[in-house]
């Protein structure tokens, strides 16, 4: 698990670790692996060129302090910076000392590297002044961009890109992990993440007291390990029944995608509810299906939405699913059903799962804006529900305001009918008794890499997700 932490708390902790160490060694450590790397994307030493673009405070000083490492190692280095009054002198001799050159920009000449070393944490607002042509001139280049701690015009917490920003190959971050990398347009922006261990974690665990970071970026094994394999005991109660109410006469292939998900998550049976059963049998013989949700029996959680429509028999299944005492997943029909119906979410006793996309939110929470983190939060605390906004990197908060960043993705899911694989399989996960947060922080990361798989053999349809889902979660659980 990976703990991402917003600036404030990165600065503390580093005040902390920094008063305990000579000066300038936090700052070599960093420079050491910003020249590793470097090197290992320029896959070969003398005789190449790198260009660092500089900025006025400590990046920029990574970045000079980088390139002297790289200049004595007879790499040719340039040094273009923002504004030649203001860099950091010492940083600037230590690059003069090994060779290295501050030149302006109209005298900069072909690169086989660009080093980003403008903003870091310290970036405030979109790029102000001379930063603009120096984030220009790398975007026009042909070569690769190693970014230092995170891609420059990208908010450093939210990953909001509001003017020109740095699109990184690779982004050497420093210390910590900060939202900024990882959510909104910033996750696009940094291309690979590397973590330099400065030894912040643990005085970034300290300083919370707390079990989890607020926020988390969920890896690999911890999703193999939330799948709970079922034992040989189970039978298909104790391994969870999940109940569907999705699909109409006139949207039947949302039943199909949702139940054809819901199958995947590890339960033991899938009961259908509404009015495209015949559809849904057709397609999946081994689900039960009745026409309502009061007919279909017991379930150990709902999934409500996809496809359902607005009529009178829509509000019925919502009714039916938010009045069970049973954990549910409410996606799209469903959500703009309870834009007027609010008091069906504060009145329920158990767990509800929302899963907006931005128009979707909007309806029920107001907009989006730029901060995706802090409007997740907002949603989950005002709704008391766990919501999941869904995005290029997908956001889950609690309603106590833990997060979970999803690290899977990719734009070839923005496709119909994505959504109602997502929700399915999200509901299947709750009645397989996985918690809420982590239920759909998991089904978003499979949705995700499922996707990523699929997108391997050509364009995605969200039909493409069903066999990907089952080839994921074959690979994470043998
Ligand atoms: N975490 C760690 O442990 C370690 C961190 N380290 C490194 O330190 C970095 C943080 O350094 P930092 O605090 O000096 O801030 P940084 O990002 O260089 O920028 C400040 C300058 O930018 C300017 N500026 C701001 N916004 C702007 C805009 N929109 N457009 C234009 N200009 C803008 C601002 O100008 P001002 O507002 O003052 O006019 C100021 O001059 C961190 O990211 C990491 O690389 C490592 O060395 C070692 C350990
Ligand atoms: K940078």
């Amino acid at each position: 698990m990976a703990g991402v932490w917003p600036v404030a708390e990165i600065r503390a902790a580093e005040d902390r670790v920094r008063a305990g160490l000579p000066e300038g060694s936090l700052m070599a450590r960093a420079a050491r692996a910003i020249a590793v790397q470097a090197r290992a994307m320029l896959g070969f030493g003398y005789g190449a060129r790198v260009l660092l673009l500089v900025g006025s405070g400590d990046n920029g000083a990574d970045a000079l302090y980088a390139g002297a490492q790289l200049a004595r190692r007879g790499i040719a280095v340039q040094a273009v910076a923002a504004d030649p009054a203001r860099v950091d002198g010492a940083a600037l001799a230590a690059l003069r000392r090994a060779g290295g050159r501050l030149i302006p920009l109209e005298r900069a000449g072909d690169a086989d590297l660009i080093v980003d070393g403008l903003l870091g944490i310290g970036a405030s607002g979109p790029l102000r002044g001379a930063l603009v042509p120096l984030v220009r001139h790398a975007s026009d280049s042909p070569a690769p961009v190693l970014a230092i701690d995170l891609p420059s015009g990208v908010d450093p917490d939210t990953g909001a890109v509001a003017g020109p920003a740095v699109r990184a190959d690779v982004t050497v971050c420093m210390g910590a992990l900060k939202p900024g990398l990882l959510v909104g347009a910033g996750r696009l922006h940094a291309g690979r993440l590397l973590v330099v261990d400065l030894g912040l974690h643990a005085e970034l665990a300290g300083l919370t007291e707390l079990a989890q970071p607020m926020i988390r970026r969920l890896d690999e094994d911890e999703i193999a390990a939330a799948l709970l394999e079922p034992g040989p005991d189970d039978d298909k109660y104790t391994r969870g029944v999940v109940g569907v109410a999705a699909g109409s006469q006139a949207y039947p292939g949302a039943a199909q995608l949702c139940v054809g998900s819901a199958r995947l998550g590890g339960v033991g049976a899938v009961r259908y509810a509404g009015h495209a059963a015949h559809e849904v049998v057709r397609r999946w013989p081994e689900v039960l299906v009745t026409e309502t949700v009061a007919e279909a029996g017991r379930v150990q959680a709902w999934v409500v939405g996809p496809g359902l429509g607005s009529t009178s028999d829509a509000v019925k299944s919502l009714r039916g699913v938010l009045g069970s005492d049973v954990p549910a997943v409410v996606d799209a029909d469903g959500l703009n059903l309870l834009v007027e119906r609010r008091q069906l979410l504060s009145d329920r006793g158990a767990a509800t799962v929302l899963t907006p996309h931005d128009r979707e939110f909007e309806r029920l929470f107001g907009p989006v804006g730029t901060d995706r983190i802090a409007a997740a939060r907002r949603a989950a605390a005002e709704s008391g529900a766990v919501v999941l906004l869904k995005g290029y990197a997908t956001v889950v908060a609690e309603p106590d305001g833990h997060c979970y960043l999803n690290p899977t993705g990719t734009a070839a899911l923005a496709t119909a009918g994505s959504g109602d694989v997502l929700a399915g399989l999200t509901g299947s996960l709750l009645a397989a008794g996985i918690q809420p947060g982590l239920a759909a922080a998991t089904a978003a990361y499979l949705h995700g890499a499922a996707g990523a798989r699929a997108a391997q053999d050509g364009p995605v349809v969200a039909s493409d997700l069903l066999p990907a889902l089952r080839a994921e979660l074959a690979a994470l659980t043998t």
